[in-house]
C-alpha cells in the first residue's frame, strides 16, 4: 500500500467539534519517530558520531546534559516496540533511518551492519501488515560532514544524495515512500541560525547558506530516487499559520518559516520578498544556476507537521528573534488558548487553516500531516497514564483535519507524534510526546490511555460523537 492511493472525499457529513466524523476509505493512521531520539546504541556496529552526539556532549545545550546514547533503547528492541504498534493498530510507521549508522562519515564506505538494522526493521513492519515511511534525514548529520562545513557547504548536499542511493538500494524493494528531510526550517534556523540545536552555530548568514544546500540536498537525492525507481518522493516541513495585524509583520515570519520552502519545492522558485529581507545577511551567491530546477523537480507527497500556530505583532524597540533572522520589531505573542508542556499553544483550527492554505497556494500535491501530538506532564500510576489532554489534543486536532478534508484538502494521513516518550532535542528525556510510555530506567512501555483512545480511532477510520 502506497500512502497516496487513497480517496479524498466522500465523506460523511460532520458535526463540528463533537459528533462522528468518518475520514476517507484508505486513509491511513501512523505514528513517527526519528533515529536519534529512539535508538541508542550509539556507538554499536560501526554507527559514527553524529552532530547531536557532539551537540547533546556540549555542556549546557541539552537539559540535563542527556544524550541519545540508549534513549528507547529501539536498536534492540525494536521487534517488541513493532508488536506494540501491531497491537495499536498502527497502519503505518513514519521513522528515520541514521545516516552515520549507513556511511559512519557520510561519505564513501558503507556499513552494513548500520543497513542491516533498518533492513531487519522494515521484515518485521511487513510481518505486523504496517506500512513504512521512511525520512532520510531527521536532524542527525554525521559529524565528519559538519566538520568540512555541514550544511553550510554544497558537498554536503551531494553526499546526501549518494547516501539516499544506498539506502535505496538495499530497501527501495519493501519501502514504498521516502521522504528525503525532516523540517529543514529547523536544520538551518535553529542549527545554524539560533544556535539551539545541532550543530550550535548562530551565524544568520550560515543559516540562509543552510537552507539552500538543504533543499539542493533533497532535490539531489530526489534524482537519485526518481533513477532508482522510487515509487513515492516527498519532504517534510514544518509549517504554521501565521497571524497578526501588520501585514508586513506577517509576511516576513510567513517568508522565513513556510515560503522559504514550499516556494522551492513546489513552485522552483525562492520568493521575492525573503530574498530581498535576506539580503541583510546573505549574498545568496551559494545559489547556482539550475539549483532551483533541480529543488522543485516533482514530489509525490508533502509532509506537513504542525504543532501550533504562530502570531506576531509590531513592537517598537522589540530585539530580533534569532531563530528568525531580521526580525527586530516583531513580537511573537502567545493568545489565551491552552498550552502544552512546551508552552505551545493549543489550536486545532490553526490546523485546518495550514492545511487549506497550502491545498490553495501549492494546489497539486496530495499532503500527509506526518507529526502532530503534545508534550504534557504525564503521570504513570498504578500501570496507567491516564493522559485525557493528549486525547483531548489529538481529537481536536482529527477534527480539524477532517474539516480540512471537507473544505477540498488532498490529505492522505496523519501521523502522530510520537509512538514512544523518545530524546526531545534540546528539552532531553524531560518532556514527553510518546502514545506510549517509556520508563527509561527499566525500558519499560506502558500504553497511555491515548494509544487505546487512538486504536479505537484507527478501527473506525474516525471519531465518535
Ligand atoms: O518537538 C516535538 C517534535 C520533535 O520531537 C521532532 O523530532 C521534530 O520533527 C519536531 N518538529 C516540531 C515542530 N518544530 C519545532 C519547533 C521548535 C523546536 C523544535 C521543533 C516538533 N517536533
Amino acid at each position: 500500500m502506497t500512502l497516496s492511493m487513497g480517496v479524498s472525499g466522500g465523506i460523511s457529513e460532520e458535526t463540528a467539534g463533537t459528533g462522528e466524523v468518518i475520514f476517507p476509505e484508505g486513509f491511513v493512521w501512523g505514528t513517527a519517530t526519528a533515529s536519534y531520539q529512539i535508538e541508542g546504541a550509539a556507538n554499536e556496529d560501526g554507527r559514527g558520531p553524529s552532530i547531536w552526539d557532539t551537540f547533546s556532549r556540549t555542556p549546557g545545550k541539552v537539559f540535563a546534559g542527556h544524550t541519545g546514547d540508549v534513549a528507547c533503547d529501539h536498536y534492540h528492541r525494536y521487534r517488541d516496540d513493532v508488536a506494540m504498534m501491531a497491537d495499536l493498530g498502527v497502519q503505518a510507521y513514519r521513522f528515520s533511518m541514521a545516516w552515520p549508522r549507513i556511511q559512519p562519515d557520510g561519505s564513501g564506505p558503507v556499513n552494513p551492519r548500520g543497513l542491516d538494522f533498518y533492513d531487519r526493521l522494515v521484515d518485521e513492519l511487513h510481518g505486523h501488515g504496517i506500512t513504512p515511511l521512511v525520512t532520510l534525514y531527521h536532524w542527525d548529520l554525521p559529524q565528519a560532514l559538519e566538520d568540512r562545513g555541514g550544511w553550510t557547504s554544497r558537498e554536503t548536499a551531494e553526499r546526501f544524495a549518494e547516501y539516499a542511493a544506498v539506502a535505496y538500494g538495499r530497501l527501495g524493494d519493501r519501502i514504498a515512500t521516502w521522504t528525503t528531510l525532516n523540517e529543514p526550517w529547523c536544520s538551518s534556523f535553529l542549527g545554524y541560525g539560533a544556535g539551539v540545536h545541532a550543530p550550535g552555530r548562530t551565524d544568520p548568514g550560515a543559516a540562509f547558506a543552510a537552507v539552500h544546500h538543504l533543499l539542493l540536498g533533497h532535490g539531489l537525492a530526489v534524482a537519485e530516487l526518481r533513477a532508482a525507481g522510487a515509487a513515492q518522493v516527498g519532504i517534510t516541513l514544518n509549517l504554521a499559520p501565521i497571524s497578526g495585524d501588520d501585514p508586513e509583520a506577517v509576511a516576513h515570519i510567513d517568508g522565513l518559516q513556510n515560503r522559504i520552502f514550499l516556494d522551492p519545492v513546489l513552485r522552483g522558485e525562492y520568493p521575492a520578498d525573503v530574498v530581498e529581507r535576506a539580503r541583510r545577511f546573505t549574498d545568496w551567491s551559494f545559489v547556482r544556476d539550475g539549483d532551483l530546477d533541480i529543488i522543485g523537480a516533482p514530489i509525490d507527497v508533502l509532509g506537513v507537521n504542525y504543532y501550533s500556530p504562530t502570531a506576531v505583532r509590531l513592537r517598537a524597540g522589540q530585539p530580533a528573534n534569532p531563530v528568525h533572522p531580521g526580525s527586530e520589531g516583531i513580537a511573537f505573542v502567545q493568545g489565551d488558548e491552552e498550552k502544552t508542556a512546551m508552552g505551545w499553544s493549543v489550536k486545532p483550527s490553526g490546523l485546518t487553516e495550514l492545511l487549506t492554505r497550502v491545498s490553495r497556494d501549492y494546489p497539486g500535491t496530495p499532503l500527509i500531516i506526518t507529526e502532530n501530538g503534545a508534550a504534557f506532564d504525564d503521570v504513570l500510576a498504578d500501570g496507567r497514564v491516564a493522559d485525557e489532554r493528549r486525547i483531548a489534543f489529538l481529537d481536536g486536532h482529527f477534527r480539524a483535519a477532517h474539516a480540512a478534508i471537507a473544505a477540498g484538502a488532498d490529505l492522505r494521513g496523519y501521523f502522530v507524534w510520537s509512538l514512544m516518550d523518545n530524546f526531545e532535542w534540546a528539552e532531553g528525556y524531560a518532556k514527553r510526546f510518546g502514545l506510549v510510555h517509556v520508563d527509561y530506567a527499566s525500558q519499560r512501555r506502558t500504553p497511555k490511555d491515548s494509544a487505546l483512545w487512538y486504536r479505537e480511532v484507527i478501527r473506525r477510520n474516525g471519531l465518535q460523537a
